[in-house]
């Protein structure tokens, strides 16, 4: 298998603040690899690591099967970034911005300006100043720049951030044509779930500097718990007949009144005749499964609880 990106052991510390600890990262080519995890959890600081913007503590990173080191240079020829907000020079047009950009890289193409321009959308803008532009039009600027010099890698921070639902959509059909038309391997950090687990092929989540879990996203889907879960008004009784009556072990009381029951082979309906039978008083027993946003706050919150 050839990675794009592979991490070994990367670490960072800020005035002796450990914020990446031992990661071990691995993108895989032609892929979208979402990289999730809460605010400060250390999202920006391996991405600029990657870049060369950051220098690690420890680890090592290969980028295209080839060590980084702090003199790599040609490699980044091969890829395209935007960390946290993109910068313009703001009196200029999109493509006066693009063109200045592709001089400094040293690439004279103007086919490539207009077909930049074109994926993302901003043609019809040739008489406007970015200062005019809305933040959605800024973000889609920035990834034309991005991929102005066709980038085997594009490691985007947060494109989703303050963007509309409109703004969202756009981008992630602009994200799905890159990887599927242009073949491009796509890093893309996100500190929300939901916008990016339809596009994502591998996920990666970080919390408190460590990566916790980085699988395939259809793995993750799969990963559902079913469980039981039980209201009543006497939580200790009810607890007392399933662990000691109907011998189950693998329950967790969750609050006052409500207890979730995890075992696979579970009779719902012998569970509530043995309750009954017993005096208990059942409000309300249900078959649940967490959903992949709750199974990702789990993650985070051992993730935090382990920082
Ligand atoms: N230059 C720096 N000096 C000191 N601390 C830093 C520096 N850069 C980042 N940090 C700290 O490192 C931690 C991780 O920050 P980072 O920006 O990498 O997180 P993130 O996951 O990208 O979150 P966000 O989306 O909020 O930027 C934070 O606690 C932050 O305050």
């Amino acid at each position: 298998m050839s990675y794009i990106v592979n991490t070994t052991h990367l670490t960072k510390q800020f005035e002796g603040k450990e914020v990446v600890s031992n990661v071990n990262m691995k993108v895989k080519q032609g892929q979208i690899y979402g990289f999730l995890g809460p605010n400060g959890a250390g999202k920006t600081t391996i991405m600029r690591m990657l870049l060369n913007l950051v220098k690690p503590s420890s680890g090592e990173i290969t980028l295209f099967g080839q060590k980084l080191t702090p003199t790599s240079y040609e490699v980044f020829k091969r890829i395209g970034s935007i960390i946290e907000y993109p910068v313009f020079y703001d009196k200029l047009t999109a493509r006066e911005n693009l063109e200045l950009h592709c001089q400094y890289m040293g690439l004279h193409n103007r086919k490539a300006i207009d077909e930049a321009l074109e994926l993302v959308q901003l043609t019809n803008v040739d008489g406007k100043a970015v200062s005019h532009f809305s933040l959605g039009m800024k973000q889609r600027l920035g990834i034309a720049r991005a991929i102005a010099t066709k980038p085997e890698l594009l490691i985007l921070d947060e494109p989703i951030n303050g963007l509309d639902p409109v703004g969202i959509k756009e981008l992630r059909g602009l994200f799905s044509l890159l990887s599927k038309q242009y073949g491009m391997t796509l890093l893309i950090s996100s500190h929300i779930l939901g916008e990016i687990e339809q596009i994502a092929d591998t996920i990666g989540v970080i919390s408190g500097g460590r990566l916790i879990e980085e699988c395939a996203m259809n793995d993750l889907r799969g990963r559902h718990t079913v469980y039981v879960e039980l209201v009543t008004t006497n939580i200790k009784k009810a607890a007392y007949v399933l662990e000691h009556i109907l011998e189950l072990s693998n329950f967790r009381i969750i609050n006052d009144s409500m207890i979730r029951i995890y075992e696979t082979d579970l009779s719902q309906a012998e569970v509530s005749k043995t309750l009954i039978m017993n005096d208990i008083e059942i409000e309300s027993i249900n078959k649940r499964h967490t959903t992949l946003e709750e199974y990702f706050l789990q993650l985070i919150e051992g993730g935090q609880a382990h920082a």
